[in-house]
């Protein structure tokens, strides 16, 4: 069954052409890596590029690129981080007094704080608004879907026993929400040997061609787990890295 909801009004000051929802069945994915490997593609195409850090309790984006300043705002609007390659990123690490500081904050008052991403930030122009989503089919991935005018998903998946049932809860939610999934991305799909270029499984054998079959979606990339990716992200230049396995989600992105 399809469930409605009234939108949040976009800030006054934005303009954002696509809004992609980027989400996980569960943590530990590297959902993160991948909404960051997008955005940082699709800027590198030259398109404008902002990352919505709906992850309110486990911030990583402003770290991947960089980011320790704070916000700044007026008391109405606020304007978002713009990391090195231009990409404009909010989130609540930019809010809190350090970045150790957790958020303890009760279900109700985090879904505010994820329609004031979308209502008081000036994002300005954007075409791609990707919004990474904390994992799972909880209280925030709903607020973003009735709150915002989600186009459509990515859902970003690890090879492992329970992946069928944890993409079918997402892809059933997405359902729920009417709104359309683009693909399904697998991370750590392999590790590549340095030495001698074999493929080890780390994680077992992948399912996911069998499982986007089974839902008649796209397999739009199959990430390998490569220490180099994670070098670039704890030192902050995240955007730096070319993803050439994400190819086609770029292209998805790009026909939408
Ligand atoms: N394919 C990969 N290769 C190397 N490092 C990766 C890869 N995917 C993710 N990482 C690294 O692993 C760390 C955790 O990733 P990330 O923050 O995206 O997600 P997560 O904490 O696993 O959870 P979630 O899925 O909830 O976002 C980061 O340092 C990231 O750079």
């Amino acid at each position: 069954m399809a469930i409605k909801f009234q939108k949040e009004p976009m800030n006054a000051h934005s303009s954002i052409k696509h809004v992609i929802g980027v989400v996980s069945g569960k943590g530990g994915v590297g959902k993160s890596f991948v909404t960051a490997s997008m955005a940082a593609a699709m800027r590198k195409k030259g398109y404008e590029v902002g990352i919505m850090d709906a992850d309110i309790t486990g911030p990583s984006i402003p770290k991947m690129y960089g980011i320790h300043g704070k916000a700044v705002g007026d008391g109405k609007e606020i304007l978002p981080a713009v990391a090195e390659d231009g990409t404009r990123i909010m989130s609540v690490n930019l809010l809190v007094d350090t970045e150790e500081t957790p958020v303890v904050w009760r279900g109700p008052v985090v879904a505010g704080v994820v329609k004031q991403f979308w209502s008081d930030v000036v994002w300005g122009d954007i075409d791609y608004l990707f919004v990474d989503m904390p994992p799972g089919t909880g209280d925030v991935p709903l607020t973003v879907f009735q709150s915002l005018p989600v186009e459509g998903i990515i859902i970003v998946t690890s090879p492992q026993e329970l992946v069928q049932m944890i993409v079918k809860k997402a892809y059933n939610m997405a359902g729920m929400m009417n709104v359309p999934v683009l693909g399904i991305v697998e991370n750590y799909s392999y590790l590549k040997c340095p030495d001698c270029g074999k493929e080890i499984s780390l994680f077992g054998e992948s399912h996911i061609d069998e499982i986007a079959a089974d839902l008649d979606l796209s397999v739009l990339g199959k990430l390998p787990l490569d220490p180099a990716y994670a070098k670039a992200a704890d030192a902050g230049q995240f955007y730096t890295m070319d993803n050439p396995y994400i190819a086609k989600a770029i292209e998805a992105l790009e026909q939408i």
